[in-house]
């Protein structure tokens, strides 16, 4: 039964070939992120913890398996309806923040709400609830330059939030901020994301982070397997 799956990896491999350069990263990945769970993925540097992480978002392309997100087949679907179903169904955090310069927080928030087919008073309205909620009210109109590293981390997850989508792919989303910095950003994501009973997979390599989330898959030799809670 695979009913309540938001992201399903199955037999999933992928082999980077450039030329005669041919990078095995891994191979035969089964594994079901259910709704409202959350998912740390550990694994050396190298292990291809980025690579699983764009296959699940349709960022890259598998070559072996599928990846299927909200039941859909993505390798079943056009460049512009993987791409719906990304700004539907996923978002993002990255270790680097990617919101746009020139736009404000408020602004960069409101855009995949906009996006999505929302008018611009009820964009404007979800996006500064979510800036609000983790403490950047006042900071609506502060362009990513005239904020701190941790308060745009705090705009990217609220970016990532602000569509409802059923799961959020972070990879490192805290690894650039100082330690204690790190620890409010990412007690920020998980309780919004618990609040609103959205998935989360999350690569990172600080295991004091993974054993916060319900579930600690590690990537290994091109393997991955679950870690028991008391081995994390
Ligand atoms: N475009 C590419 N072409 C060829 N090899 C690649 C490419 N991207 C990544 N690799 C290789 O695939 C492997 C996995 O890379 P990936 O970035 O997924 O690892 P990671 O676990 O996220 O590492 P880190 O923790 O250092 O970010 C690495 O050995 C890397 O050298």
């Amino acid at each position: 039964m695979h009913g309540d799956a938001v992201v399903r990896a199955e037999n999933l491999g992928k082999t980077y070939s450039e030329g005669k350069l041919v990078t095995p990263v891994f191979g035969g990945l089964d594994f079901e992120v259910h709704a409202g769970e959350t998912v740390a993925v550990l694994g050396a540097s190298g292990a291809g913890k980025s690579t699983l992480l764009h296959l699940l978002g349709g960022l890259d392309t598998p070559t072996a398996g599928e990846v299927y997100v909200a039941g859909q087949r993505m390798s079943a679907l056009s460049d512009a309806a993987r791409g719906q179903l990304r700004n539907r169904a996923l978002g993002f955090v990255y270790q680097f923040h990617h919101l746009l310069p020139e736009f404000t927080a408020l602004e960069n928030v409101m855009l995949p709400v906009v996006l999505a087919g929302s008018d611009v008073p009820a964009a404007r309205q979800r996006a500064q609830a979510l800036l609000e909620s983790v403490g950047l009210g006042p900071r609506l109109e502060h362009k990513p330059g005239e904020l701190s590293g941790g308060e745009r981390q705090r705009a990217a997850v609220a970016r990532a939030l602000v569509n409802h989508p059923a799961c959020v792919l972070g990879d490192e989303p805290t690894g650039n901020l100082d330690e204690r910095t790190a620890a409010t950003v990412f007690e920020q994501m998980l309780e919004l994301n618990r609040a609103q009973r959205t998935s989360l997979v999350l690569v990172t390599h600080d295991r004091r982070l993974a054993r916060k989330l319900d579930r600690v898959l590690e990537l290994h030799e091109g393997r991955l397997r679950e870690v028991a809670a008391a081995d994390v």
